[in-house]
């Protein structure tokens, strides 16, 4: 009885895997905004790998990556509940998808000033 429970619950796990991914997928495919991210993503990595970065640079690049696009997929989840369960306009559902577009912006935003301070200090030293 305990191998079928363990087998059962490595099942679950890989499907909970095969879902995740399938929605990362999903996203990939329908939402421009978290393929703009990801574009972004990728030239950070270029640029880190190019400037040579530190480690403790990269742990803080690849967390803030990871950040926006975790929030741009939970942007896009509540956007389409919000779509599912209330299709009609409500100034309600336009402050829940504010908020949520909002949460991505300020994401975006210290990303940005976090890709300067990392960034700019290599790129003058080797400009000037
Ligand atoms: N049902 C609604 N009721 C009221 N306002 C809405 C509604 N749907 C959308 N809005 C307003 O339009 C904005 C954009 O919503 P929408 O669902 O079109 O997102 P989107 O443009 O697809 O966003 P993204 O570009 O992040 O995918 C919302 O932030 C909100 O201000």
């Amino acid at each position: 009885m305990s191998s079928d429970l363990k087998g059962n619950n490595s099942n679950k796990g890989w499907i909970g895997f095969r879902v995740a991914c399938a929605g990362i997928i999903l996203v990939i495919r329908n939402e421009r905004n978290f393929r703009i991210h990801l574009v972004a993503g990728a030239i950070v990595i270029i640029a880190g790998l190019l400037l040579r970065v530190s480690l403790l640079e990269w742990t803080v690049l690849l967390l803030t990556i990871a950040m926006v696009l975790s929030l741009e997929m939970i942007n896009t989840s509540i956007e389409r509940v919000m779509n599912h369960l209330s299709p009609e306009f409500h100034p309600a559902v336009g402050a829940v998808k504010d908020v949520a577009a909002g949460a991505v912006l300020v994401a975006a935003i210290f990303s940005i000033i976090i890709g300067m301070i990392i960034f700019l200090p290599k790129l003058t030293s080797i400009l000037f």
